[in-house]
Formats: structure tokens, sequence, C-alpha cells
């Protein structure tokens, strides 16, 4: 850097000079050498920032095999740094930054302390959100509770009133210090001053509840007693702070639909509970044991209610027969309610688990439909294997066969994000996209297509016209060439490029120049040729980074070729020079004289093996070789070591 600082300064200072001198001249001159002065800076200015940006880059292989030991920096390049930064920063600066030191439970209280506003999208407000639910839950859970049942004695009352102020305690700090902080939505931005969002909350309906919910009508036990528990009956009223908490968790959980099922549960329960209550109520009112429907006294007064309740709303087992007017009433009013919502809840539990199990469904019901089809048309069972196998990989890659359906109903802008940032790890050692314009990488992430390639699959083959190129993102592919492309030119891993050079026509035409297989399981982006020559045309700098790749490994190719040939020629000549000729043995001349000129024999002699085997193959394979067969063997044997002897 500091060489380059240095280059400039004086580059500079000489530009400095050159104007001073210039102003001395004519003013055709002068035009002419400000406009070369002009170039020379421009050059030099990209010049010395092309060659900056190379400093900041660490090196990254494109169609070499990225090994990720190679580097020391494993972090991701600049222009990656940024897009995660800037995506960090435009869903909301202030809640991407956390306090520094504020990893531990008490930074994060701190950290709510020194941001004094507080994000309702962040862990700590939710965590919180769920202290007030169990206290709203226990309020929920024991007023009906002690207030119907003999659970609240003059010895516990003490520690009932603990927890009960306990509660109180959290209901107040909620309504004082949490929710006046919290951060909200105004025409689009987040509205982060304490002062606004404390308006914000005082003119929220959620408000008023919230202060009702406070009534102190506790004060009133000094005249009616503290088992009067019908004062606490205005607890109840934070009610929002069940939804909200549930609506929130749904909202960042992964698997929303365990949360949607324990809402539903909650309510089930709770309604049970609420009527367990009612029964026990009623059975006191009558009179424990005054008869066969009533509760007997005997045996833990809640569970048997409850057990009672269960029985009634669910209208499963043997209910005792009402005896009375009332009782009849109560039944009915139970099996009522019972039927209502039992109907709704049944119908909310099927819809959860549609929902969550929709997309395993369709894929199921793809599966067998795409097995079906193969069946009846009597495809082979080798090539059924591979397109269940297809299924299955593609499936656990996923958990979904057409990713572009989910994220077609978000905004362009979104869809860009998400895509940078599910596959920022990919992208990132991607040559091409550490030197391209942020820009280009924004509008080629969109345009490509997950694709799955099964072990041994060919990708392309040589010869073929190039329509898509490929970008590797799991596993591993092979380009293979050579004799029956049996040699494996490059292994190809994550972030490596290959398919450009038909594509771009670079060799001449639009063919592939080599076959790619998959080498296991390969999980690749496909960018179609329209889609890189639309995204690219207006990016020459792009262009050039292809082209030159593309062109070095046409040049590799051909140099491969050309040095396979000159060692299958070094090694003919090898060959050649190592058996030397020995001279006909004596014997083969005499025998020669001997046999008559036009004899197969002479022609053996003669001419080699190869011919005269050709002619006697039949014979050779007879079982009962005759005299002059074994005789002619012999010869035979002469001859092709003879022939053998003269080879070139
Ligand atoms: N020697 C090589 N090393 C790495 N990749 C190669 C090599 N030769 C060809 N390829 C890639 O294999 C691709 C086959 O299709 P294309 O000719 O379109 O583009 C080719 C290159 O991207």
């Amino acid at each position: 850097m500091e060489f380059h600082r240095f280059t400039l300064k004086h580059v500079n200072e000489l530009i400095g000079s050159i104007i001073l001198c210039s102003c001395s001249l004519q003013a055709d001159g002068q035009l002419f050498i400000r406009q070369r002065i002009r170039h020379l800076v421009r050059a030099f200015t990209e010049r010395a920032q092309r060659i900056r940006r190379r400093l900041e880059l660490p090196p990254t292989p494109s169609t070499v095999s990225s090994d990720p030991e190679d580097g020391n920096d494993l972090r991701p390049p600049p222009l990656f740094r940024r897009l995660q930064l800037t995506n960090c920063e435009s869903a909301d600066s202030s809640t991407c930054a956390p306090v520094a030191g504020c990893h531990s439970f008490w930074g994060r209280i701190k950290s709510i302390h020194c941001n004094r506003t507080l994000d309702p999208q962040r862990y700590e407000y939710i965590s919180w959100l769920f202290v007030v639910m169990l206290c709203y839950m226990y309020n929920c859970w024991v007023i009906p509770l002690r207030n119907t049942f003999p659970y609240q004695t003059a010895e516990n009352t003490p520690i009932w009133l603990a927890l009960d102020y306990s509660a109180d305690a959290i209901y107040f700090l909620d309504v004082a210090f949490i929710k006046p902080r919290l951060k909200y939505l105004e025409e689009g931005f987040w509205v982060a001053d304490l002062s606004l969002t404390r308006r914000n909350y005082i003119q929220k309906w959620q408000f008023k509840m919230d202060v009702l919910s406070l009534m102190p009508l506790d004060l009133l036990y000094f005249i009616f007693g503290t088992e009067y528990l019908m004062l606490r009956i205005p607890r109840l009223l934070k009610i929002q702070t069940f939804w909200e908490f549930f609506d929130r968790v749904d909202n960042m959980v992964s698997s929303p639909y365990v949360v949607r099922m324990a809402r539903t549960l909650t309510y089930m329960l709770y309604l049970i509970h609420l009527n367990a209550c009612a029964y026990y109520a009623f059975s006191t009112w009558k009179g424990l044991g005054t008869n066969s429907w009533v509760f007997s006294g005997k045996g833990s007064p809640y569970i048997r209610c409850f057990y009672f309740a269960t029985k009634t709303a669910t209208s499963i087992g043997k209910n005792p027969k009402p005896e009375t007017e009332e009782e009849s009433l109560f039944m009915t009013c139970s099996w009522l309610m019972g039927v209502f919502v039992f109907a709704i809840l049944i119908g909310q539990m099927r819809d959860i688990v549609v929902t969550a199990t929709r997309s395993q469904t369709e894929y199921k019901k793809l599966v067998d439909e795409a097995l079906e089809y193969m069946r009846c048309l009597n495809v082979p069972n080798h090539l059924q294997e591979r397109v269940k196998l297809w299924f299955t990989f593609t499936w656990e890659q996923q958990h979904t066969l057409d990713e572009s359906r989910i994220m077609d109903t978000l905004p362009h802008k979104m869809k860009t994000d998400i895509a940078i940032n599910v596959h920022i790890q990919t992208l990132s050692k991607v040559q091409l996209f550490h030197d391209c314009d942020e820009a280009l990488l924004r509008e080629l992430v969109l345009k490509l297509r997950p694709v799955i390639f099964l072990p041994g699959d060919f990708i392309c083959r040589k010869g073929e016209v190039g329509k898509q190129m490929y970008i590797v993102k799991t596993g591993q592919v092979q380009v293979m060439g050579g004799e029956n492309e049996s040699e494996v030119l490059a292994t190809l891993t994550e972030g490596s490029v290959f398919g450009e050079i038909s594509l771009l026509a670079i060799a001449g035409c639009n063919r592939r120049t080599a076959t790619v297989r998959s080498r296991g399981f390969s999980n690749l982006f496909v960018l179609r040729k329209a889609d890189l020559n639309e995204a690219i045309a207006y990016y020459p700098d792009a262009q050039e980074i292809l082209k030159k790749k593309a062109k070095q490994l046409i040049k590799q190719n051909a140099d491969r070729e050309r040095n396979n040939k000159k060692e299958q020629e070094m090694a003919e000549v090898i060959i050649g020079n190592r058996v030397e000729a020995p001279e006909t043995p004596r014997l083969v001349h005499t025998v020669m004289q001997v046999v008559p000129a036009n004899s197969p024999t002479a022609h053996l002699l003669k001419y080699g093996s190869r011919s005269t085997r050709r002619v006697n193959n039949t014979w050779l394979n007879c079982a009962q070789p005759t005299t002059e067969n074994q005789m002619l063997m012999v010869e035979d044997n002469i001859a092709v070591k003879n022939s053998e002897s003269c080879l070139p």
C-alpha cells in the first residue's frame, strides 16, 4: 500500500508540474495536453484502485479445488463482508449492534438499560414476556382454584399472598418500565425515541387494560378477608401478554406448529379447569356427597373434579346421571361447552398438523405419482431407483422440491437479500463474484437455480451445445478428458465455476470442451445462458474475467493434449528402439531352402506368423493335431518369434 501511495504522490506532483508548464503553451496545445493529463490521471487512479482491491482480497481459487486450509483468513472477502453488513444495517442498525460485552445475561440486562428502548423482536424482550405470561397463567389458574377449592388455609395464606404480590410486582415492572420502552414501527421506520415509545404505549388500548389489571382491589381484603379471591379478578385483564407471547414465539421459532399446539392445549386445559372449579363449587353448594351426581368429598378434590370435568367435556366414559334440574342444567351446559369448544379445538389441531406436514405430504404424493408413472411405462428398475434416490436426496437437502415457489411471494429486494445470505458461503468462494460489481452479484444471485446430481451423473458431455453454466455448491465434480474421457483433468469443489467456455463461445463455437461428471452427490447452481448474458451485458469487467479464465482453461487443455501426444510419440520410439531385431537363425535359412517355395511354411517363414495364423486358425484349434499340424505349429512358433523380432 505504501508503494502505491508513493507512486500516486509522485504521479500527482508530476502532473502538477506538467499542468504548470502547460500553462505557457498555446491554446490548442493546452487543450490537447489537458486531455492527455486527464486521461493519465484517470488511468493511474483506476490502476491504483485495482491493485488496492486485489491486495485486499484473499487468494481464492476459481476452478481449482478450494481447500479451506489453504488460506488463513476464512472470513468472506470484502464484498461479502460488506453485503452481510449492509443487510444487517438495513434491517435495523440499532438492533444489530449489541453493546460490547453484552453476551452474558447481566450484560444483556445492562444493554436494555443503556439502549433505553427495547426491540420487541429480541430474545431479551420475549424472555421477559415469558415471565409475565407465567404470572398471568398463575393468576388465571389460581384465582378460580382458591376461590372454589379449600386450598387456601390460614397457615398457607402468607405463602399465597407472597406469590400473588410477586406476580403483581412483575405486572407493575412490565407496565412501568418495559412496555413504555418498546420500539414501534411508524411509516416504515422503527421509532426508538423513549418519549415517543412511552407516548405510543400510553395511547394504546393495551395500556388501559394493563393499568386496570393492576387495580389494587386487594385493599378490600381488609374488609372482606383474604379468602375473597374475586378481588383479584382484574389481574386476568392482562390477557394481551398471553397472546403477544405466543404470537412472538410463533414468529421466532423454526417450528411454530409446536407453539400453536401448546396454545390450543392451554385453552383446552383451562376450560376443563374452569369446569372442574364450577363442579366443585356446585357440589359444595348442593352439599358434598348428598347424591350420586355431586362430588362425594372423598379423595383429592381437585383431581376428582378435574377428572369429572374432562369426562363431561369430552363425553368420554360414563357420566353420573344428574338428579335435579340444576344438575341437568349444569350437565347440559358442560356438554354444550364440550361440543363447541372441542369441535373448534380439534379443527384447529387438524389445521396445525396439516400445515405442519403439508410440504411432506405433497412431496410424498409427487414421489408416488412419479414412481407410478414410471412403472406404467416400464422404465427399467435401475432408472426408477435413481429417480427415487434423487427425490430422497433433494428432500433431505432442501425440504422442498420447489424452492422458488416459497420465495416468489416475497418482494424482489428481500428475495435477493435472502438468496445472498443463504448462499453467501458458496458465493464468497466464487472468484468471479469477488471481482465483480455488487450490483451484478445481486442480479445474478436470483437467477441461480439449485440442482442436484447423483454419484456418476454426467452434468455435461463434450461436444454438446452449452446452454448453462454451473457453480458447485457442495460436493465434487470431475472434468474428464484424454482418450475415452478416462483422465480426470480437474476436480472442482465448492465455489468452482464451470461450463462457461461454450456459453461464451470462447473456443470459437458453443460446444462443450470437456465432459463433467458428478463424483458423489453434488449440489450445483445452474445459470442459464440467457440469464448470464442479460446480467453481464452491462458489466464488461465480469465478462473479461470469465473470458480470461475460459481462455486459460482452453490453453491448459491444449497444452495437456500436446504433451500427451508428445509422450505417446516418445513411448513409441522407445518401444521401437528397445527391441533389437536379432539375426535370423541359420536353421530357418536351412529350412527355407528345404521346403517348397509356395508352401504355407515357406510363406510363414517369409512374411511372419500373423497372416499364417489367421489362415490356420481352424487347425490350431483342433483337439487332435496331426503330425503335419504339429510340424506346422513348430514352424509357426518359429515364425512368431521371428516376426516379433522384426518389429519396426
Ligand atoms: N482443464 C480444465 N480444468 C478445469 N475445468 C475445465 C477444464 N477444461 C474444461 N473445464 C470446464 O469444463 C467445462 C465443460 O463445458 P464448457 O466447455 O462449456 O466449459 C468447460 C470448463 O468450464
